[in-house]
């Protein structure tokens, strides 16, 4: 394959201006675009072939990602608009849900799915969480250990899981505390799967992958989830039969995501057929527990190395809760400076580091260069040239994100949800869920970090660190 020189590419600081690099911007997006008197044709592989190399040059956090995925052009094709990355490598355990789908088909399913996540709904989540919540800090109590820093990352994706699963499908699973749960289990075990076949090369390959033995483990927990996700389905179908009205629903119990998307109809009074009911609970429930807990295990990192600000947000939580031990809707609005904090820790430890796009149509910037349609683009969120180039923007500072430092800011120029159409649907809910498991946290323990074992940033599906987030708990009276 011919690969093309390196200057057929520019790179490009796109939006550094408005989002005022030079005063310590919050949301540097570093963009390699193809600059079309150089390059002006149309672009098929051998572009890709040029970006992936440039990446893998110039910042090591990309190379994994861009290594082979780009590569596959029949990838590149069925997944106009969507994200590469996650879709290559999710897409035969979580089916064709809302992340993965494109086209007229996204579009239905977006608009049926949106209600799910309207305030009303949201609202009920909240004590929910904080239970899953509390459930993880009273095992944080028993493991308290004197000059024994704890590691967080697994408990906090555990919550998080049973989180979603109590609040978005009714389902309690005891994940927290019941180890035996198989369904749990192949979950996890799959999330792990996944990551192990991204760090794989040879596994991006459908067909290596299919005969290898970790693929023959992969379908056979993908049988086992998707099993479970029919049964949970099948029951609730049951169920829903005599309550047909989502009015009647809402008098007995809260209404639930599943809820949702079993009354789900379209103009033409269709409903979502199994297999896509299967697709969208499964992605639901993927994407609404690893990023999560991406999130909050970064943040309560980011709390522990700044003790500081942690005492502030402890300070402004105590105000607005007063005597309460627990976290209500009505509170989140008035986490100003807890908030602030998040979106820092967002701009610094992105849950979601990457995120990419094939353009469906040309895209012309103000100077008048081009990207040609197809042309594969990635935004890296708080990439490491970024950084290396603005040393500025290492500093946790949550004030970055104060109404005077953001107005004037461009709406583009932090995006740790995306934007557009294809924004997360689920920034609410998990904007809530770090507020409550911040909250939660700050009132029951002072945290600090352990030198001996500092985090390893490695930017997967989601941003984890390779040693897991260590940190020592000390219980507050
Ligand atoms: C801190 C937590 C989260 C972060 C940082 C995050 C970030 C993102 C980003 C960047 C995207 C765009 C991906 C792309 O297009 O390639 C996305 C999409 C999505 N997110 Fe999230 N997310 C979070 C939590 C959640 C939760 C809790 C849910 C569900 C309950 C969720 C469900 C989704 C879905 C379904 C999409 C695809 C939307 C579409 O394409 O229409 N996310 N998320």
């Amino acid at each position: 394959m011919a690969i093309s020189p390196p200057h057929v590419l520019v790179p490009r600081l796109w939006w550094s201006c408005h989002s005022g690099a030079c005063g310590g911007s919050a949301g540097l997006q570093l963009w390699w675009s193809c600059c079309s008197h150089t390059c002006g044709r149309s672009t098929g592989a051998t572009d890709h072939w040029t970006l992936r190399r440039h990446y893998c040059e110039l910042s090591r956090y990309s190379f994994i990602f861009w290594l082979d995925c780009i590569m596959a052009p029949e990838m590149i094709h069925c997944l106009v608009g969507s994200d590469l990355t996650s879709s290559f490598a999710l897409c035969s355990s979580i089916g064709q849900g809302l992340l993965i789908l494109n086209g007229p088909k996204w579009f239905q399913h977006r608009r049926l799915l949106t209600p799910g996540f309207h305030y009303d709904l949201l609202k009920p989540y909240v004590t929910m969480m904080a239970d899953s919540v509390c459930v993880m800090l009273d095992k944080w109590e028993q493991l308290i250990m004197q000059d024994k820093s704890v590691e967080l990352f697994e408990h906090v994706s555990l919550m998080t899981l049973d989180s979603i699963m109590k609040s978005a499908f009714s389902y309690q699973s005891n994940c927290q505390t019941d180890s035996e749960n198989l369904y749990i289990q192949t979950v996890m075990d799959l999330s792990l799967m996944v990551q192990q076949r991204i760090q794989t090369p040879l596994h991006h390959n459908h067909l290596v992958y299919w005969l290898s033995s970790q693929g023959r483990r992969f379908r056979k927990a993908c049988r086992l989830a998707h099993k479970h996700t029919d049964k949970v389905i099948r029951e609730r179908k049951e169920t829903l039969k005599d309550e047909q009205e989502l009015e009647k629903i809402q008098t007995r119990r809260h209404l639930d995501f599943l809820d949702i998307l079993l009354n789900a109809k379209d103009e033409n009074g269709a409903g979502l057929s199994n297999e896509d009911l299967r697709a969208e609970v499964d992605t639901f429930m993927f994407e609404g527990h690893d990023t999560t807990a991406s999130g909050i295990s970064w943040l309560l990192y980011c709390m522990a190395l700044h003790p500081e600000h942690q005492q502030r947000c402890r300070e402004e939580i105590k105000d607005i809760l007063g005597d309460r031990d627990t976290v209500q809707w009505d509170d989140f609005g008035k986490m100003t400076y807890t908030t602030m904090c998040i979106k820092e820790t967002l701009r610094l430890y992105p849950p979601v580091p990457l995120v990419a796009r094939e353009l469906s149509a040309p895209v012309t910037f103000v100077d008048g260069r081009t990207l040609p349609k197809g042309l594969s683009v990635a935004k890296l969120n708080n990439s490491f040239i970024t950084m290396c180039l603005y040393h500025s923007l290492q500093v946790f500072n949550p004030l970055r994100f104060s109404p005077e430092n953001s107005a004037g800011r461009h709406s583009y120029a932090f995006l740790p949800f995306a934007a557009g159409p294809r924004n997360c649907i689920g920034q609410q809910f998990a904007m809530n869920e770090l507020k409550v498991a911040l909250a939660l946290t700050l009132l029951r323990f002072e945290l600090s970090p352990d030198p001996a074992k500092p985090p390893i940033k490695i930017p997967q599906l989601v941003l984890r660190s390779k040693n897991g987030i260590h940190l020592h708990l000390k219980k507050l009276q």
